[in-house]
């Protein structure tokens, strides 16, 4: 996959560009609604011998529109869309800096620009897919833009039991510890990435070493608590237990929440490295104990919760 970072206005030469078939959208999350869209310009692009691309967006519109909102968090930040793409074999991913300059163009002009300026031939998107300035143009009207330079699918919504899988669904399963549900609407188990950093060197004390990760500060926490996890190292999968939250027995007036895991079954330095952690089951909520020894009895319990969880 080829990844083209474009600002507008960019430079791209429309006669050295290969006929393209395309799927649009922001697409957070990629999950289950997405993957249809995006696999329906794949497999056109297949049939007609064509590239195959997405064209999505950096940052999330509300970012630039909303006054209020200064910080989005993505279900996929940028590099996660990026590698869940290259999985998909999509031969070109194009994204545009959204900005103000590209907020305020026009149907036609984002149309000239960025669809039949990138040599798109045919052009795939969601039902809700909408374009230029305050969103005007949108599927039922996009004909009028075309210039009979391409042509163009609508997808229809994408149910799961009768309710339409969308990212804010699956932001609101993830921080409220649905990820069972949120994994369902995704397709895949939801995925946290980061490097194992320092963190106060208790756990070893306690007899429950934890791996610390440093994660994407673009990435979408799920709901503070307990889970059971499997941690993804070098291409090995493990067994785990994972929290995310304030360690209340230890620190008072913590702000940051701390992303940590204890893995089952093993015991090596981990400092530096990068972990991948893929979220199964909330187990509950973190506790304030009254000191450590009641931590480690709870500790036990998850544990064990746990592995009998994996074994069944
Ligand atoms: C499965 C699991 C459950 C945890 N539950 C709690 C909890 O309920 N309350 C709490 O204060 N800390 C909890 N912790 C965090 C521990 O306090 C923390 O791992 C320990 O203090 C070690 O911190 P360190 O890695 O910075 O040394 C939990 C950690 C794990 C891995
Ligand atoms: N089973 C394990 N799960 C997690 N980390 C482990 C495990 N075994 C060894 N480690 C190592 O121990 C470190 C965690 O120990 P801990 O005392 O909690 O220190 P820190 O506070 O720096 O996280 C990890 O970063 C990793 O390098």
């Amino acid at each position: 996959m080829r990844t083209f970072e474009l600002t507008y206005p960019h430079a791209l030469v429309l006669d050295e560009l290969p006929n393209t078939i395309s799927a649009i959208g922001f697409f957070d999350g990629i999950h289950k609604g997405h993957q249809k869209v995006i696999q329906a310009a794949i497999d056109e692009a297949k049939e007609k011998r064509m590239e195959s691309a997405v064209i999505s967006f950096h940052p999330h519109p509300s970012v630039v529109l909303k006054k209020d909102t200064q910080h989005v968090k993505y279900i996929t930040p940028l590099k996660e869309k990026k590698e869940l793409l290259k999985q998909l074999n999509v031969d070109r991913l194009y994204i545009i800096e959204f900005n103000q300059e590209l907020s305020k163009l026009s149907p036609q002009e984002f149309i000239d620009h960025f669809i039949i300026g990138l040599n798109i031939k045919h052009l795939v998107a969601g039902f809700d897919y909408s374009f230029g300035h305050k969103g005007s143009g949108n599927m039922n009207n996009i004909a009028d833009y075309t210039r009979d330079k391409f042509t163009f699918t609508t997808i229809d919504k994408f149910t799961l039991d009768d309710e339409k899988v969308s990212s804010t669904r699956i932001r609101e399963l993830l921080q409220t510890g649905k990820v069972e549900e949120a994994n369902r609407l995704l397709g895949r188990f939801f995925k946290l990435d980061g490097i194992v950093i320092k963190g106060d060197q208790r756990g070893r004390v306690l007899g429950y070493p934890t791996a610390n990760l440093r994660v994407n500060p673009d990435a979408l926490l799920p709901k503070q608590g307990i889970y059971a996890v499997k941690v993804i190292y070098k291409n090995e999968t493990y067994e785990g237990m994972a929290s995310i939250g304030t360690n209340p027995t230890f620190t008072a007036e913590r702000e940051d929440l701390s992303v940590e895991v204890n893995i089952f079954d093993y015991n090596n330095d981990l400092y530096g490295e990068e972990l991948y952690i893929e979220w199964y089951k909330y187990i509950r909520d973190e506790e304030k104990f009254a000191n450590a020894e009641e931590l480690i009895e709870q500790l036990a319990l998850d544990e064990k919760n746990i592995r009998a969880y994996f074994s069944r």
